[in-house]
């Protein structure tokens, strides 16, 4: 590649990566087919919070690390969707505590998700890569890291589709969370992605927006390896590893 992409052009590129989108991973085909026992559901939700607690602190961070205020005055309202706002103001609890109605509605006790007893370390590590690279990263690549969220609303509809036939057991009132992401995840992503097509102008940019969008991708994907060896072959860390007494 030679000259630069048009906008178009370079909007169809970042779009063409949703092939490696985390919906395909087999540990969420599973999910979506039905196919996981309520264990491993539990798992991935359990799991799942560590991501959701995390993603405030990353747009702190890119707020943090961006000059330009009418950029902040419209991504703060990330942190307001999933924190909730002031406690006094009548407005909503935010995306962390839907996802702990969530896992409440799953079987997971607010309290094992809070303390995050269930995370594994590969998730710990890739989700951590995620603000790390967001805290140290010039903020419109930081912007350009959150652009999965283009492929997110479909990961949101397939399990409002899904889980209530595969799942019956779990209230249908916990899947808020889904719900709620369909308006969020669209309005994000259209000033997500107008910034990145606005700042990523020249070929080695716009090559360098691909790989950041690949590394947001290997997060993804990498989360969902560590459930599907912990969960879905039974080999979490040290699993074969004899326990000490008093060791
Ligand atoms: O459930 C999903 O498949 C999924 C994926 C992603 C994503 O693609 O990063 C996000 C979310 N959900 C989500 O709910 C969310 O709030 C969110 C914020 C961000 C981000 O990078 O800033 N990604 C995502």
């Amino acid at each position: 590649m030679t000259t630069a992409w048009t906008p178009a052009e370079f909007e169809q590129q970042l779009r063409s990566l949703g092939r490696y989108y985390h919906i395909h991973h087999p540990f969420q085909q599973m999910m979506y087919e039905g196919k996981l026992n309520a264990a491993q559901l539990r798992g991935w939700v359990a799991n799942r919070f560590y991501y959701q607690v995390t993603i405030p602190r990353k747009d702190a961070a890119l707020l943090f690390n961006c000059p330009d205020r009418d950029v902040r005055r419209v991504w703060i309202q990330r942190i307001l969707d999933h924190d909730g706002g002031p406690a006094t103001d009548h407005v909503s609890d935010g995306g962390i505590e839907a996802w702990i109605r969530l896992g409440e509605a799953c079987g997971v006790p607010r309290e094992e998700l809070l303390d995050q007893r269930h995370v594994l370390p590969g998730v710990r590590f890739a989700v951590d890569a995620y603000i790390n690279f967001v805290h140290h990263a010039d903020w419109r690549e930081g912007v350009c890291s959150s652009l999965t969220e283009l492929f997110a609303p479909t990961a949101h509809r397939q399990r409002l589709q899904s889980w209530p036939d595969h799942y019956p057991w779990i209230d249908n009132a916990g899947l808020q969370y889904f719900r709620n992401r369909l308006t969020e995840a669209h309005r994000d992503v259209d000033h997500g992605l107008a910034l990145t097509l606005q700042h990523f102008t020249t070929v080695e940019q716009q090559q360098r927006a691909l790989q950041i969008l690949k590394f947001k991708l290997d997060v993804l994907w990498t989360m969902l390896d560590a459930m599907y060896l912990a969960y879905i072959q039974h080999m979490p860390p040290y699993f074969n590893i004899a326990e000490v007494e008093n060791a």
